[in-house]
């Protein structure tokens, strides 16, 4: 190996990779002046500074470190801050363009559609965790996986989900303390949206809160799927590096997890018969069964529906308690309204849209804390941003094939250009009148929106609704602040620890 080395023509190579490098250059420069002849477009002049302009070691050293402390999302708005909405972070292996500009979130996601597609670190690391299905899929693939589970989440059968949700919320209010005793509401939104997900979608619920059950296997499974979530999360802010990431235990709990799956899976075709005919009817679970041919492709396009329905509806359900405990006053009106409109009464679908101080504290928790803060689509050919563009960035930004969009709601959620002022607090009272449209994205938009937003939506109003019924008062118990705990979907790093008081 070493007489190899040294029989290398070493300054020949050197000048060799020289030219490649400078033609590589010059047929980026030709690239974007020809394409911004076309289109108007100019290339970027907020540039980030960057310490290693190869492969990027300075960002992911930064993301790393950043996401430890827990003020990543804080940082990225000083960022924009500091070089614009929309700024370019280049390097010779790849481009990326941070954005928090609704115009150019709305060109990514909708009006340029065609043009992106789910970037690779995504669909590698998501991939390797839960295998082939709507989070990872592209094209045609998508499109046929989004085919199969809306069905099962039509407006219309959105009328019956308070009645299946009842009972397990009933068993959710079953653990909690009613004198203001320390209780952390955080895992038990986990369990709650598991036990709910699992049977409006798969027909069987996993019962977690049930009291009268063994529940060592959920908990592990609950524990293994957080190891995993946030393992992705770790892996993806890696970029190229990712593949030299370990993680023994993550790997461990993979596995466990599918067993675990494959488990349910049986039981669920045990409980339907094994008959999977198509019917108008179906849930999900039928749905996808009768339209796969084989068990790990089920498997995987469950295991993406349920990261898709549980995490998201219990981390907006954890993030909105954290501040609702912090505002007494805010939870007594909120109280005082879904009274006025349904007493102690178990409230109907429509009673819950009509409650509009609900739908603005919702609202005011998803803007405040996305569940889905930050995402991503990569170019698939050269193309356009509307804005980000020439000197001042009010141009349209030269996007070259390959280049990484990553658009971030968590910034934009909180531009007071769009929302007012005070945008780093919790006032419901701002969604009076506000229509900030593209400006606020917590489901995203475009083809790709999320399927279950009316789902998460009615479940979210239907559970706050019942613990405001129960409980007069609610009172913070950790006087710290709210942090981010990155996952595929974004929660509270110290849970969610309170006090409530029955009426
Ligand atoms: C508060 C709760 C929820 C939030 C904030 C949320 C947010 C989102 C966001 C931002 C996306 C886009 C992801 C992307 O483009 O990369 C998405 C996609 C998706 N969501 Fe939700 N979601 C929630 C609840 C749900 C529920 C309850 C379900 C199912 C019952 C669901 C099913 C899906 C699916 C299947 C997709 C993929 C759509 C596609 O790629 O075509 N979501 N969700």
């Amino acid at each position: 190996m070493l007489s190899l080395l040294a029989r290398l023509n070493w300054p020949f190579l050197v000048l060799w990779a020289g030219v490649a490098l400078f033609g590589v250059c010059v047929d980026r420069y030709r690239r974007s002046l020809k394409f911004g002849k076309l289109t108007g477009c100019q290339t970027s002049h907020k540039q980030a500074l960057v310490k290693d302009p190869f492969i990027g070691l300075d960002f992911i050293h930064e993301r790393v470190i950043r996401g430890l402390s827990g003020r990543r999302l804080l940082d990225c708005i000083e960022k924009f801050k500091q070089y614009g909405s929309t700024y370019s972070v280049d390097r010779l292996t790849y481009q990326v363009v941070q954005t928090c500009d609704p115009k150019n979130l709305k060109q990514v996601l909708a009006t340029g559609f065609d043009d992106f597609q789910l970037p690779s670190s995504r669909v590698s690391v998501m991939g390797e965790l839960l295998g082939s299905g709507i989070f990872t899929l592209d094209g045609d693939l998508w499109s046929h996986a989004r085919s199969i589970l809306r069905p099962s989440l039509m407006k219309h059968k959105m009328d019956g989900l308070p009645s299946i949700i009842e009972h397990h919320v009933q068993q959710f209010l079953t653990h909690l303390p009613r004198q203001g005793e320390d209780v952390d509401l955080q895992p038990l939104f986990f369990e709650l949206t598991m036990d709910i997900a699992t049977e409006f979608l798969m027909g069987y619920s996993s019962n977690m809160l049930d009291p009268s059950r063994k529940r060592e296997k959920e908990q592990q499974f609950f524990d293994d799927y957080m190891l995993c979530s946030e393992e992705a999360i770790k892996k993806m802010s890696y970029g190229p590096l990712r593949f030299f990431r370990l993680n023994l235990a993550a790997t461990k709990a993979k596995k466990r997890m599918i067993k675990y799956m494959d488990e349910y899976i049986e039981e669920c075709f045990e409980r339907q018969d094994g008959t999977f005919q198509r019917t108008d009817e179906q849930n999900a679970f039928q749905e996808i069964a009768s339209a796969v041919t084989d068990r790990q492709s089920l498997r995987d396009q469950l295991l993406h529906f349920l990261l898709a329905s549980r995490d998201t509806t219990a981390s907006l359900l954890s993030n909105l308690f954290f501040v609702l405990a912090k505002n007494p006053e805010t939870y007594a009106r909120l109280r005082s309204e879904v009274l006025s409109k349904v007493a102690y009464e178990n409230p109907t679908f429509s009673d819950l849209r009509d409650i509009e101080y609900l739908r603005w504290c919702v609202n005011e928790s998803l803007r405040l804390h996305p569940v889905i803060p930050s995402n991503g689509r990569e170019a698939i050919r050269d193309t356009t941003l509307p804005r980000g563009g020439g000197a001042d960035g009010e141009s349209p930004l030269f996007l070259r094939k390959g280049a990484v969009v990553l658009y971030n709601v968590f910034s934009m959620h909180r531009d007071p250009a769009i929302f007012g002022d005070r945008v780093q607090e919790f006032v419901p009272e701002r969604w009076s009148g506000l229509r900030p449209g593209w400006g606020f994205l917590p489901f995203s938009g475009g083809p790709r929106v999320c399927v279950g937003q009316q789902f998460a939506l009615v479940e979210t109003y239907y559970v706050v609704a019942r613990i405001v019924q129960t409980f007069e008062r609610l009172e913070s118990k950790d006087p710290r602040e709210w942090m981010e705990l990155p996952g595929l979907a974004m929660t509270c790093r110290n849970g969610n620890k309170v006090g409530l008081y029955e009426a």
